[in-house]
């Protein structure tokens, strides 16, 4: 049986089964009410919309266009497959030092596009959830258009449909915020990239936070001039300055403009060749040019159109969505999660805050959302990642140590030639407890998923320490960076650790 067909014959047992289960009232009004809309289909009100069905509420999902949201089809997996595209061409640099020759390697951008898009269907096509979320019984209404609020209880779509829900849940995520000078209508953002016809000569991206140097690593590589503008003091602010200062540094050996600690961004001019930007720096005017200006200054919560007035629902200062511990926002039968509340805006999170805003508005506001240990990486050239504090952060809470391993200490990264980087582990010198890990380098994000796993089960570092992990692996730095932290410990307890525990 097709997985069409299964869904439309599993749909209404399903649903009426579960309604009973779950003791929810019959719906006693026309065919367009329903007890759960979710508005926005990303990993947030995908993961809304399933756990509302499976409590056994009479769901429907309307998404603006494809299911899966920014996340499938315009953010981490489009971008993670330009960053994997990255990343062969710097294995191709390497084949000559292994003894492999043979002819230079030349990027072609249409055909990396074209893979690009099937492994975005692919991603979709291959996920089950879609299939979850029809089994139960949702209705999902994709290409709906953008929908907004007529009253508290009542959402319409540019698409023509009228839903009257007794529930609301908003996961309608971000959009990227732009910047407000002249010319600003010259300038992109990174979902451009998908239309380019081929790599720009140079490039000008503004904004070194997570995306800004994600697209300007991946543009370096594939062979445009990048000069990288954060008007901060650091690119990556949020994370820790070690990490910041290695990255920046490792951009710039591989030919990266990175400007750091201007004033501002004045204006841009079109020229024959692309677009200049004027901006100060130190006081005094300056002025860079290239083919494509690049806009990653931030991202907002997408809420132009929803007409949020109608429905009476606050945002905070920085025009985020307002909610509670239980996901609930001003207006107590309206919730909303993911990006749109603008809380650490990544996948996982998301979809955590999907569930428990589901939970909430068909059982009551019960589940609160639970802080967590949350490992955040990028997949730049070199990567980098972080679970945990900062050791500014870690030093201002904490009497702490620190253990940090380069890269180039460790057979692994010596073996593939990949030895940028370090790790560092930051562990409370009282409870001996891992507060902080920070990863530059090969592998970095899946490295740090070790350390976040630890921390979670609140491992002392000598236990982790302890843990023969496969040798010779990126992982294994962990361990090393442990075994380093659990040796100052014992020097300064003058007892070993492993004895006493
Ligand atoms: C370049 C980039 C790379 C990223 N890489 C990573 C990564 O590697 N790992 C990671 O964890 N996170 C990453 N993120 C962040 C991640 O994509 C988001 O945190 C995640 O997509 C948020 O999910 P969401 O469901 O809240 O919103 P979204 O995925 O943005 O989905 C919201 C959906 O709602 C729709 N919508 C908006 N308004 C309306 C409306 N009025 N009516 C109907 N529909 C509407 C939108 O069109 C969209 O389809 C990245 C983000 C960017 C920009
Ligand atoms: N790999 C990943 O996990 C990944 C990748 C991309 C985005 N994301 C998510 O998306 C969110 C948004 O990322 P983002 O990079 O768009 O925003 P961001 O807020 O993380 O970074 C924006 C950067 O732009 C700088 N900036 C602000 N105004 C500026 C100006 N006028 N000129 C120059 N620089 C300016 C800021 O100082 C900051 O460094 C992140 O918080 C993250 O959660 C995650």
């Amino acid at each position: 049986m097709s997985g069409a067909r299964c869904r439309r014959l599993c749909r209404t047992y399903y649903s009426e089964e579960r309604r009973s289960a779950a003791h929810l009232p019959v719906s006693t009004t026309g065919p367009d009410m329903t007890d759960v809309i979710v508005i926005g289909a990303g990993p947030a009100g995908a993961f809304a919309a399933h756990r509302a069905a499976d409590l056994g509420a009479r769901t429907t999902l309307v998404a603006r266009d494809e299911f899966g949201g920014m996340a499938a089809n315009d953010g981490p997996v489009p971008v993670r497959t330009l960053a994997h595209a990255a990343r062969l061409l710097r294995e191709a640099h390497q084949l000559d030092r292994y003894g492999i020759t043979g002819d230079g390697f030349r990027l072609d951008y249409p055909r990396l596009l074209a893979r690009v898009r099937e492994v975005v269907h692919d991603v979709r096509t291959q996920s089950d959830l879609r299939d979850r979320v029809d089994g139960l019984g949702v209705t999902v209404h994709e290409h709906a258009g953008t929908a907004s609020f007529v009253d508290p209880h009542t959402v319409e779509t540019s698409g023509g449909l009228r839903l009257h829900g007794d529930k609301i849940i908003l996961c309608t995520g971000g959009v990227s915020r732009p910047l407000t000078v002249p010319g600003a209508e010259l300038t992109h953002t990174h979902s451009d990239a998908w239309a380019l016809r081929d790599v720009p000569p140079s490039m000008l991206v503004i904004g070194g936070g997570a995306t800004g140097a994600q697209v300007a690593s991946i543009f370096t590589a594939f062979g445009s001039r990048v000069e990288l503008f954060e008007r901060g003091p650091r690119i990556l602010p949020t994370e820790d300055d070690d990490v910041s200062a290695v990255v920046a540094e490792a951009f710039r050996e591989r030919g990266m403009v990175v400007r750091e600690n201007f004033d501002a961004i004045e204006s841009f001019d079109k020229t024959s060749d692309g677009v200049l930007m004027h901006f100060t720096q130190n006081g005094a005017p300056a002025s860079a040019e290239a083919a494509l200006v690049v806009v990653a200054i931030g991202w907002t919560a997408a809420t132009t159109g929803l007409n949020l007035a109608a429905a009476g629902v606050e945002t905070d200062e920085r025009g985020f969505v307002r909610v509670d511990a239980y996901q609930r926002t001003s207006v107590p039968h309206i919730f909303a999660a993911g990006d749109v509340t603008g809380r650490l805006m990544l996948v996982p999170q998301a979809s955590q805050s999907g569930f428990i805003a589901a939970t909430n508005a068909v059982r009551g506001p019960a589940v609160p959302m639970w802080d967590q240990v949350s490992p955040i990486g990028s997949f730049t050239d070199p990567e980098y990642a972080q679970v945990g504090l900062t050791e500014t952060k870690a030093r201002q809470e904490h009497d702490v140590i620190v253990a940090t391993v380069g890269l180039d200490a460790a057979t692994r990264p010596v073996i593939d030639g990949r030895t940028t980087g370090f790790c560092k582990l930051i562990v409370d010198r009282t409870s001996n407890q891992i507060l902080g890990c920070h990863v530059v380098g090969e592998r970095a994000v899946e490295t740090t998923q070790l350390a976040a796993v630890a921390m979670t089960a609140r491992m002392r570092v000598d236990e982790l320490a302890r843990i023969p992990l496969s040798f010779p692996t990126y992982a294994g730095i962990v361990g090393r960076a442990a075994y380093i932290a659990t040796r100052r410990l014992e020097q300064d307890a003058g007892r070993d650790l492993n004895e006493a525990s």
